[in-house]
């Protein structure tokens, strides 16, 4: 197998995302999480073609879910690598339950051992605009705020010195599918994708096909620009909260000045609260327990929330919402 000569219109894209974004440098060591579907082989066989102009260091690493209904999915992975003359690194599970949530985080832990092993900053996945739009609707039927709503953004730290990296976000499903018909890629069916059982492949299979049909042609690229947006959005919020966050905390103490609070927008004084809980208490907490400290903004003196996961809890102390163990 060879990979042509052929320049495509998502080698363009691919390369101008990369030109705007800054997130895959010159010369940059890249780990190519490639399952062996449409996506990822396009990606792969992408940044192969890319490789001569931005000179990177690219390996593939592929994690292999020991499931009876993949059996050879990774040697086929291996033999693809092989014949690209791309170095190979594999991590094999042992008895990983069926099921998306634990199959996806063992995945992630087995990417970031390869690139800690290996020493790539960064890992790249093939995650696409229809992966965005499905991740919207999923989180959306949830209940989640922005935070979940812009879904898969295009860099995201696993650890302090390791980013996760998706430049193929704008970029279709179809898209992918006739760049490997065109090329000949050896894409390999995963029938965990055909299961009806996972939530993922239904809203893909069921769900967005419907609202293709009866509400918008242009579903999947409408969905993922409001991602898009609310993406931009969800950055600037954040960092709001975060500048309003060290002016409220009196430092290395776990106390909240609520008179300044109080002058910030609920949206504001929300996200506050949930990074005041998360870095005192190193829990991510949920809807009701940030809305339980909100509310000790405006309390009478001595109002308390009950008790966190390790005992803690919220009590009005006069100017300050204190956190006490
Ligand atoms: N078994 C695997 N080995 C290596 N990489 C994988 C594997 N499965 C998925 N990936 C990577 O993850 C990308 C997304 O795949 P998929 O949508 O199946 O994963 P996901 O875990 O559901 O994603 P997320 O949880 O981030 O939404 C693939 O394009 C590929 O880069």
């Amino acid at each position: 197998m060879k990979h042509g000569r052929d320049w495509t219109h998502l080698h363009t894209r691919l390369h101008q995302t990369c030109r705007q974004r800054q997130f895959l440098k010159k010369q940059q060591r890249l780990l190519i999480a490639v399952s062996g579907g449409q996506d990822s082989l396009c990606l792969l066989k992408l940044l192969l073609d890319l490789q001569p102009k931005w000179e990177w260091q690219l390996a593939i690493a592929h994690c292999d879910h020991n499931w009876s209904m993949d059996v050879g999915i990774a040697d086929h992975v291996r033999h693809i690598a092989q014949n690209w003359d791309v170095p190979f690194y594999l991590k094999t599970a042992h008895h990983l339950k069926e099921s998306e949530a634990s199959a996806r985080q063992w995945r992630y832990q087995a990417l970031i051992e390869i690139a800690q092993e290996r020493n790539f900053p960064i890992i790249v996945t093939g995650h696409t605009l229809s992966d965005r739009a499905e991740t919207l609707l999923y989180n959306l039927i949830r209940g989640s705020g922005a935070d979940g709503l812009q879904a898969l953004t295009w860099q995201r730290p696993l650890t302090p010195n390791l980013q996760l990296i998706r430049p193929l976000l704008n970029i279709s499903r179809p898209e992918t599918l006739e760049f490997c018909q065109q090329f000949h890629l050896p894409i390999w069916e995963d029938a965990a994708n055909q299961n009806l059982k996972y939530a993922r492949n239904r809203i893909r299979t069921q769900v967005l096909p419907y609202l293709k049909t009866h509400f918008n042609p242009q579903v999947e690229a409408a969905l993922a620009r409001t991602a898009e947006i609310l993406g931009s959005e969800v950055e600037y919020l954040e960092e709001s909260a975060r500048t309003l966050l060290a002016q409220a905390q009196i430092p290395n103490e776990p106390s909240l000045n609520r008179i300044l609070l109080r002058r910030a927008a609920l949206a504001l004084q929300r996200r506050v609260v949930r990074q005041f809980i998360q870095q005192t208490l190193s829990i991510a907490p949920s809807f009701e327990q940030i809305e339980a400290v909100t509310h000790l903004i405006n309390a009478p003196n001595g109002s308390r929330t009950s008790t966190f996961p390790g005992g803690a809890v919220a009590e009005v102390r006069g100017d300050y919402i204190c956190l006490i163990h």
